[in-house]
C-alpha cells in the first residue's frame, strides 16, 4: 500500500518516518518549498521536527497532484485547514486517514465530517492517541487508537502502519476517537494554567480528573463510546498533553498563567497549537448540545481576555458542591 502523507508539520513528518519505516516508498506533501527541499535533500525535518534523520524512503513534494497513485492518504494538516486541503485532490477510492486533532471554526464539524462532506466517495479512518510527534519519529515505544467504521480496511491499515514500536489499536468509533483528541488539547491549555500560576500537582491531577467528565458527557451526547473516551485517544493523550511543557497546548496554558497575553503567544510560534482555535467552537458545540463544560468555558475566557487567570480560578472553585458522577 503506498502511503501519502498531506502535511509536512512535525505530525505528518513523524508518520511519513513510521510508514516508510519498512523501507517502503511514501511520499509527503508539504506546503513550505524550505522543508520540502530540506527533506529530499538533508533528509531532515529542521522547520517542524528538527534533529531527527528521516528515512531516504521518504520523497516530498510541494504539488497535491503528485499524491495521486497513492493507496491510502494520511491527512495531518491542522484542523481548520483540512477543508481546503481536502478539496484540492481528488481521493475517490482512496481511503482517508485523519490524523488531526480539532473541530472546524463556523461548521463546527469534526474533521472527519468535514471529509465526508468534501470527499464523499472517500473511506474515512482516524488515526489519534497520546503521540509526541518526536518520540514517534525516534522510534519510542508508542500506541494509538485506528478507528475506521470498515473493520476490514482498518485492520489493512493497521497493519500496513503497524511497527515494533509503533501500535495501532483498532476501533471502529471514528467520532469517539476525534473528541478526546479535540477536547484534550483544550483542557491541556487549562493545565498548563495550573503550572504556569504554580498552583501545584494536585490541582493538576483535579483538573485532568474534572475535564475528563466533561470530555465524557460531550462525547457522550455526541455518540461517542465509553471504552473510546476512556482509552488511547481519550484518556491516555488528556493524560500525556496534561502532563509536560512538550505539549504545544500545555505551554501555551503556562504563558497564559504566567500573566502573557494569548495573542502574545500565539504570535511567537509557527507551530500549532490546536486548543487554542478549538476552545471557542467546542465551547458553541457544548452550549448548543445542552452539555456543562466549565474547565472549557474558563479557557475561552483567558484566551479572549475576558478574565484573569486568578479570577477564573477563584470561579471555577466556588461552583457549588455536587455528587462526582455530575
Ligand atoms: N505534533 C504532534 O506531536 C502531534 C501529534 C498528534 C496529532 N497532532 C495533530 O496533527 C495536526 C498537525 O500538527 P503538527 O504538529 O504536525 O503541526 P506543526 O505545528 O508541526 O506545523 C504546522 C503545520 O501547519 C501547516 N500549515 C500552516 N498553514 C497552512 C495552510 N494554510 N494550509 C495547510 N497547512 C498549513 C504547516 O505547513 C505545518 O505542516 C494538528 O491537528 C495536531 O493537533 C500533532
Ligand atoms: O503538542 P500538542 O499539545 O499539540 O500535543 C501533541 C499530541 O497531540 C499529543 O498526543
Amino acid at each position: 500500500m503506498k502511503i501519502g502523507v498531506i502535511g509536512g508539520g512535525a505530525w505528518g513528518t513523524a508518520l511519513a518516518q513510521v510508514a516508510a519505516a519498512g523501507g517502503d516508498p511514501v511520499l509527503l506533501w508539504a506546503l513550505e518549498p524550505d522543508v520540502v527541499e530540506a527533506v529530499n535533500t538533508a533528509r531532515e525535518n529542521p522547520v517542524y521536527l528538527a534533529g531527527v534523520p528521516l528515512s531516504p524512503a521518504i520523497r516530498a513534494t510541494t504539488r497535491l497532484a503528485d499524491l495521486q497513485g497513492c493507496e491510502a492518504l494520511l491527512v495531518v494538516t491542522p484542523a481548520q485547514h483540512v477543508r481546503k486541503i481536502l478539496s484540492g485532490i481528488d481521493a475517490s477510492g482512496v481511503p482517508l486517514v485523519l490524523c488531526a486533532k480539532g473541530i472546524e471554526a463556523g461548521s463546527r464539524k469534526l474533521v472527519s465530517e468535514v471529509a465526508e462532506e468534501v470527499q464523499p466517495d472517500a473511506a474515512i479512518a482516524v488515526i489519534s492517541g497520546p503521540t509526541f510527534a518526536h518520540e514517534v519519529a525516534k522510534g519510542l515505544p508508542t500506541a494509538v487508537t485506528l478507528a475506521c467504521a470498515d473493520e476490514a480496511l482498518g485492520a489493512s491499515l493497521a497493519s500496513r502502519l503497524a511497527r515494533p514500536n509503533f501500535r495501532p489499536y483498532a476501533s471502529t468509533d471514528v467520532i469517539g476517537s476525534e473528541i478526546g483528541g479535540a477536547v484534550k488539547n483544550v483542557l491541556a491549555i487549562a493545565c498548563g494554567v495550573v503550572e504556569g500560576r504554580g498552583l501545584g500537582l494536585n490541582a493538576r491531577s483535579a483538573l485532568i480528573a474534572r475535564g475528563f467528565a466533561e470530555m465524557t458527557r460531550f462525547g457522550l451526547a455526541k455518540g461517542a463510546r465509553v471504552e473510546t473516551l476512556s482509552g488511547l485517544s481519550g484518556l491516555g493523550d488528556l493524560v500525556l498533553t496534561c502532563s509536560s511543557t512538550q505539549s504545544r497546548n500545555f505551554s501555551l496554558g503556562k504563558g497564559l498563567g504566567e500573566g502573557r497575553g494569548a495573542a502574545e503567544l500565539m504570535a511567537d510560534r509557527r507551530t500549532i497549537a490546536e486548543g487554542a482555535f478549538t476552545a471557542p467552537v467546542l465551547q458553541e458545540a457544548a452550549r448548543a448540545t445542552g452539555v456543562d463544560m466549565p474547565v472549557v468555558d474558563a479557557v475561552c475566557a483567558l484566551l479572549d481576555g475576558s478574565a484573569s487567570a486568578d479570577t477564573i480560578v477563584s470561579a471555577l472553585l466556588a461552583r457549588p458542591l455536587r455528587p462526582e458522577g455530575r
